[in-house]
């Protein structure tokens, strides 16, 4: 599991570790694992070219004394300062060991810049010195490996209402922080190394799962089982205006833990889902959950989906089927999975505003409507009614196509009805949506049903470890 905390709970972590340590210690940590990321990006430090954008603060003082290190190893290293203010042992330390400050004239010709204006300390923007400065490094395409967080981003909402930096690479300490995980910001960060500093956290605001959470996670099947005690997912997905939606939430449920699956819906769509795949029944019986709404159209039928949300067995609701959602009844066992368009009509809000605002946009639907949210997008953010959030950073963009939410939709129901929870199954469901999704397109075209088609051997590959 990676865990992302706040800004609060980073600030008394630090507090009481530097209380045990001799001062200096934190930024000790801090600086050298900084300088061993820089070198490893950039391959060879001797004779590097390195610009430090230094503010006022302590994430100045981290890339001051991380530019000191690189300076003993061989590489130019110039400081340009963008406050009065400024970490003076550090700079001391970089002077010492041969660096020397300059001016924004150097960044042109610099291998690399590294970004150490604001870290936790920062509020959203950058001052106009700033500005011109990152500015210039975009014009030229320097990189900016950014130290902690890309200043100008809103470290504990992942918000990006100013100007900011987007870094080729962020070097973080003890821990990640939300900007990290939560778009657009995570985005401005470029892949993220965990520098571990010997923080001692409390639970984390968001988590985000990894491979051994899933194989934690996955519900797989044992001597005992049989198809009923596997699962049996209800599929009330498609219509005669897109059958394919049906076919394609059908791959996806097929290709998740589900024991068997049962279609209900037109004779002509079910025909088509029993084309393609003969494994589904169709027509009513028992289910353990159900997978509600992928392509309904205007062939949905709210007064029965809405008693379906108020029966015993978990619901996965998507696209069409959102519709039938309302803020009254207990609702703790659905899982609702909109992009940001949907959401953005749920809460009656624009979609530039929920994808600007994603993570309070998914808590508040959350809690307004008492479901998880699962906010598709290149970043997924999976919400619960009790204010745990998980993230899913996997994915590639080629997994924008056409169908791929009804494929994530079956899968997630797949996993529902196997017997995790709502949270569980939305987070599981988009790590391994996106894992099949990433083995179907190494890096070329891919279709939702070829994405369906590779969740077995994604999901091999992640139970055998
Ligand atoms: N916590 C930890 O465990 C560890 C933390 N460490 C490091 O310390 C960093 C935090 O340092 P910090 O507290 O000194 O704050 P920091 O981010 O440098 O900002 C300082 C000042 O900047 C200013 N300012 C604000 N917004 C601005 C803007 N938009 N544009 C320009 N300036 C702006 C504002 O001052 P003002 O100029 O307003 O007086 C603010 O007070 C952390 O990110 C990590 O790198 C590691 O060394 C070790 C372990
Ligand atoms: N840029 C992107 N990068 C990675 N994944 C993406 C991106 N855009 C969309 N996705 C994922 O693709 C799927 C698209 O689902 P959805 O929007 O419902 O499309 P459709 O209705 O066509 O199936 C979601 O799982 C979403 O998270
Ligand atoms: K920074």
């Amino acid at each position: 599991m990676r865990r992302a905390h706040t800004v609060e709970q980073v600030r008394a972590a630090e507090a009481d570790l530097m209380a045990r340590l001799p001062e200096g210690t934190l930024m000790q940590r801090a600086a050298t694992g900084l300088a061993v990321a820089i070198s490893n990006f950039l391959g060879s430090t001797y004779g590097a070219r390195v610009v430090l954008l230094i503010g006022s603060g302590d994430n100045g003082g981290d890339a001051l004394y991380a530019g000191a290190r690189l300076a003993r190893r061989g590489a130019q290293v110039t400081a340009v300062l963008l406050s009065s203010k400024v970490h003076e042992l550090g700079l001391q330390a970089l002077k010492t060991s041969g660096g020397r400050v300059g001016s924004t004239d150097d960044i042109p010709t610099a291998d690399l810049v590294v970004d150490g204006i604001v870290g936790i300390g920062g509020r959203p923007g950058l001052r106009p010195d700033a500005l011109a400065a990152v500015q210039l490094a975009e014009q030229y395409d320097v990189p900016i490996v950014a130290v902690d967080t890309p200043s100008g981003v809103d470290v504990d909402t992942g918000e990006t209402p100013e100007p900011h930096v987007n870094a080729a690479l962020t070097v973080t300490f003890g821990t990640h922080k939300i900007c990290h995980f939560i778009d657009p910001a995570a985005t401005a960060c470029g892949p993220v190394h965990l520098v571990d500093i010997g923080l001692d956290l409390p639970p984390a605001a968001v988590e985000s799962l990894q491979a051994a959470d899933i194989r934690n996670l996955y519900p797989v099947p044992h001597g005992e089982s049989d198809k009923y005690s596997r699962g049996v997912l209800g599929l009330m997905v498609g219509s005669t205006q897109y059958p394919g939606a049906a076919v394609i939430a059908a791959s996806g449920a097929l290709g998740g833990p589900v024991g068997m699956v049962r279609y209900v819906g037109p004779d002509t769509v079910a025909e088509a889902v029993r084309a393609a795949h003969p494994e589904i029944v169709a027509g009513n019986g028992r289910v353990q959950a159900w997978a509600i709404g992928s392509g309904l159209g205007d062939e949905l039928d709210i007064p029965l989906i809405r008693e379906l949300l108020d029966a015993e067995e978990p619901v996965v609701l998507d696209a069409d089927g959102l519709k039938a959602l309302d803020d009254a009844g207990d609702h703790v066992d659905v899982l609702a999975t909109p992009h940001a368009g949907e959401l953005a009509r749920l809460l009656d809000v624009d979609r530039a505003t929920v994808e600007a605002e994603r993570l309070k946009y998914a808590r508040l639907a959350a809690e307004r409507f008492d479901v998880t949210i699962l906010l598709k997008g290149a970043t997924t953010v999976i919400a619960s009614p009790d204010g745990q959030v998980r993230v899913n950073l996997n994915a590639t963009p080629w997994l924008a196509t056409a169908g791929a939410g009804d494929v994530l939709a079956g899968l997630c129901g797949s996993l529902l009805a196997g017997g995790l929870s709502p949270l569980d199954a939305g987070s599981v469901g988009a790590y391994l949506h996106a894992a099949a999704a990433n083995l179907a397109s190494s890096s070329g075209p891919i279709t939702a049903m070829s994405v369906a088609a590779a969740l077995p051997e994604a999901t091999r590959y992640l139970l055998r470890g």
